[in-house]
Formats: C-alpha cells, structure tokens, sequence
C-alpha cells in the first residue's frame, strides 16, 4: 500500500491541501482542500490572517481523515520574506504584516546609507526587494522585537503551531537577504544592524528534515488522521522549482503565480557585477542548489483587475477574452513598484500609466487582459536575454508552471518573443515539489533528478514552438522603451 502524502500549499492569492499517492511509477495528485488567501488592514498595517490559514489547514485535514486516509506526512510552503514574533509564553504577538505594506517603502535606502548595497548583495547575493525581511526588522516595532523569543518565517512557525518545534527551514531563510553565503548561517553583522539577536531565530534545517507529529492538544479539537510533519522546501518557489520538469539542456523555470519567479537552477551561486547589476538573486534551493532567479510583478496584476471589474469574470474567460484582441497595444513595465500594491486600484494604474506614457488606454477587460499578458510576456522574452547574458550561455528552454502555466496565449507569446521552446506545466508544481521532498525523505523517490522524472511520467506537460518570427522586433522595441522609462 503506497504512503500518503499531504502537500500545503499557501501562495499570497489561495491555500491548497493536495494529496499525493505513487501507482504504477506515477505520482496521482487529489486536491482536497482549498481557501483564499490575503491581508487586511489591522493595527494600522497590512497583516495575514495567520489563525484562519491555520484553521483552514486543520479543517483539510478532517476532510482527508473522512476520505478514509487515516495516517499521512505533511510538508507546508507558504510565500517567503513574512515572519511571526512569537513571546516567551510561545503566543504570537501579533499578526504578522504582509510584504506588501507600505512600511518599508524607503527602507533600502536608509539601511544601505549605512551598509553598502553591494557589500550586502557580496554576502548574501539576494536581490534587493523593499520587502525582504532584513528591512522589515528594521522597521519593526523594537519594543515588540526586544519581547520576541522566537522569530519564525510563516511556514516554520504554522509547523511550530501544529507540532511545537521550532526550526528556520534554509530556502525560505535565505529570502530574509540575511543569511551568509560563504558561512551558509545567518550573518552576525546583518542580524545587529536590525536589533535581532542570534538566538532569537531557531536552529537552521534543510529541506527534508522530519519536524515531528501533530501535538495531541489538535486531536481534541479535530478529528485528524495520524500526522508526521516534514520540513520540505518551505518557501513556496523553492518548492515550485523542485516540482519543475527541468527539460531542456539549458533550461530556465517560471513559476507563475501571484508573482513571476523566472530563473535557473545552479549549484553555485552567482552573485557577480552583471547579476548585481540586474538585480539577480541566489535564494536557496533544496539539495544545496541555488535558485538565481528575479522576481516580476506576476499575475498579481490581473487578479487585482478581475477584482476590479464590475463583472466577474473567471480567469480563463479573461484570457479568452485576451485572445480576441491584439497583441502589443501598449507597453509596459509590469515591473514599475507602482503596480506592487496601488493604493487607487490596479485598472486605474494602469490606466494611468499608459495616458502618462501617451500610449492607448487599455478600456474593455479584454483590452485590460491582453495588456496584461502581452506586457508580462515581453517582460520574460527580455529577462531570458539577460539571464542568459549574465549565466554565459543562452537559454534553450522555458519550464513555465504554476497557475499561469494554463494561459496558453501568454505561453505561446512567451515562446515567439523569446525564441525559446516554451513546456508548460504542472499547475500545481508548488505542491508535486513539496509532495517530492517529502518522497525523497521518506525514500519512496531517491533524489531530485528522479523526482523530475516522475513528473514528466504523471502530468501533461504541454509544449509551444517559437511561431511569429516579426515578435522578435516588438521584443527590441519593448527594450527600448523599458530604457526609455528608466531614463
Ligand atoms: N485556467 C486559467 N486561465 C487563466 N489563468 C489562470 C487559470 N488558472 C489559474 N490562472 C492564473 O493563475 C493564478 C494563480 O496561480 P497560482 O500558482 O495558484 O498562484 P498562488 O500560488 O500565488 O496562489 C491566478 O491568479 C490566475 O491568474
Ligand atoms: C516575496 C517572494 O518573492 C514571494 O514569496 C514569492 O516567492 C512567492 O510567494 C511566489 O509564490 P506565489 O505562489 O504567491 O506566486
Ligand atoms: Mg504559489
């Protein structure tokens, strides 16, 4: 009787509990439970609903208990940067603010006026993002900071909830831009800089550590099957990047979601002048990999305009309704902070921002959709140039997965502007990544080549061959207008 494994998967938009169960060499996938996911304003700051993420947590694992799965593992990913302060009596002592509040909208810039950029970027080689949490603990609350025992990233402190150990899992430590990347442990200097003493973040782990069972105090309160937790690659990119086919010789993923994380997969960082330069990062991967990597604004922007529309819409009819217009009406740099969290709507930005740039005002959400897609599209075409650029080899392939992996028109633009042979899929890569770390651990799967294996054998992967050869002159003329902005 094949093990049962149980994947969380939390990205900043929904939650997803998927059940993973090996049959004949292949990997069959159930999704059991899902919830939305996102911030409100509380206490005068954008803040997770930590309690109700956990409780939705518990109420899929009941649904999995009645389906009749009575013992099972468990790996948690959630988004990264995000921590929970939690005192001396193990409470937490607030809720923890999302990366998208404002409160460290100039925080680079006061803490670099002291610490040099490229001094941090020589030791950490992370990318510099407001909102990573070296600058959210300089922001933090110091009475608060000097109460906090324990300082735990989202998912290690939902594993410290449900088991009562604590750890800080690698992946997700090092989008913190405070972990060393020539001692691998949390730098002394970083950590003084913003008030944290050592201590105060548990012992570093790898992915595939066994944390423990669930705490008996949760079988009174819910009817749960019997439960080992796992730390997997517990940022969710690192998990999604696990659970990419990889195919290709020279092969780039974009795991695309809430955010684009487009990048490749290397087992030495590279954290020279070119990927400084361009604002690269080397987060953490599992199996002491490197994911050298660049954040883009992501689908986020199309689910804040299907928010916004007087009518719903389904994501799938936006990008059917994207297919009957034309491409390349506008351009934009989807990238721009504007668009990070505006604060009077996203339709209205970028509105806005193509009556600014005296472009055509994208009106119809299918000309919303299209603008969307089209833009973002452009924007991967040219960061393949330079991932390529900066790595010295050109890329040959393109593994998109996650959500957006199902907008076949962004994957068949993507593919035509690139010049790249485009596999999309899985959908769900976050949690077959997560699900195979907890296989390689338990030993059902032997490492991470033969977990991508796997993959390929289980799920449809579909493929886009480079079509309209004039794209490449829309992708010249998207560069040049980006340096156009820049300027
Ligand atoms: N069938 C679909 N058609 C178009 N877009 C889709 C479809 N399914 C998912 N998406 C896109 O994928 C996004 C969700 O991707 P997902 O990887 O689940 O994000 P996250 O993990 O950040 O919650 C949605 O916001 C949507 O833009
Ligand atoms: C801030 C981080 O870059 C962010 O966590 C990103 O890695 C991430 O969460 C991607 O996951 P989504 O599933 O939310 O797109
Ligand atoms: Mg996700």
């Amino acid at each position: 009787m094949s093990k049962t494994y149980v994947a969380v998967d939390i990205g900043a938009s929904s939650g997803r509990l998927m059940l993973g169960q090996l049959h004949d060499g292949k990997l069959q996938l159930q999704e059991m439970h899902r919830f939305k996911n996102g911030f409100v304003k509380e206490a005068g700051h954008d803040r997770w609903q930590i309690d109700h993420l956990i409780e939705e947590i518990l109420i899929g694992l009941e649904k999995i208990k009645r389906a009749g799965f009575s013992k099972i593992t468990l790996g948690i990913d959630t988004w990264a940067v995000d921590y929970v302060l939690v005192g001396s009596n193990g409470q937490k002592l607030q809720n923890p603010i999302s990366y998208r509040d404002n409160r460290t909208a100039n925080s680079i810039a006061k803490l670099t006026s002291e610490l040099p950029k490229d001094y941090i970027y020589k030791k950490t080689g992370i990318q510099f993002l407001d909102f990573n949490t070296l600058y959210q603990l300089f922001e933090e609350d110091k009475n608060l900071l000097a109460k906090t025992e324990k300082i735990l990233m989202i998912p290690d402190y939902i594993g410290y909830v449900l088991t009562g150990q604590a750890v800080t899992e690698v992946t997700n430590a090092s989008t913190t831009q405070m972990l060393s990347l020539r001692e691998g442990l949390f730098d002394h200097d970083l950590l003084k800089k913003v008030n944290v003493r050592p201590e105060q973040f548990p012992k570093l782990v790898d992915a595939g550590t066994v944390l423990g069972p669930i705490l008996n105090k949760w079988y009174q309160q819910y009817d749960l099957p019997e439960v080992e937790v796992i730390t997997v690659a517990t940022h969710d990119t690192a998990s999604a990047v696990v659970g990419t086919p990889g195919i290709g010789q020279h092969w780039a993923y974009l795991s695309s979601g809430t955010w684009s994380l487009l990048g490749s997969e290397l087992n030495v960082p590279e954290n020279g002048k070119k990927a400084y330069c361009q604002n690269y990062t080397n987060e953490w991967g599992a199996y002491g990999t490197y994911r050298f990597l660049k954040n883009i604004m992501g689908l986020w922007i199309i689910q804040n305009v299907q928010k916004e529309l007087p009518q719903q819409y389904s994501f799938a009819q936006l990008a059917a309704l994207a297919e009957k217009e034309e491409p390349f009406q506008q351009y934009i740099d989807v990238n721009d902070s504007r668009f990070t969290n505006p604060a009077t709507g996203m339709v209205q930005e970028l509105q806005d921002y193509c009556r600014r740039t005296q472009q055509k005002v994208p009106q119809t959400p299918g000309e919303l959709a299209m603008a969307v897609y089209s833009n973002l599209s452009l924007y991967y075409a040219n960061e393949l140039n330079i991932l390529g650029d900066i790595l010295g080899y050109p890329i040959d392939t393109l593994n998109i997965v996650g959500g957006g992996s199902n907008v076949r028109l962004m994957n068949q633009m993507t593919a035509s502007l690139a010049q790249v042979d485009v596999y999309a899929g899985p959908s769900e890569a976050t949690a077959v990544g997560n699900l195979i770390v907890q296989m390689i651990t338990k030993q059902d799967v032997s490492n991470l080549q033969q977990g991508r294996q796997l993959i390929t054998n289980s799920f449809a992967i579909k493929k886009f061959v480079p079509q309209n050869r004039n794209f490449t002159q829309q992708l010249l003329n998207y560069q040049k207008f980006l340096q156009e902005m820049k300027a």
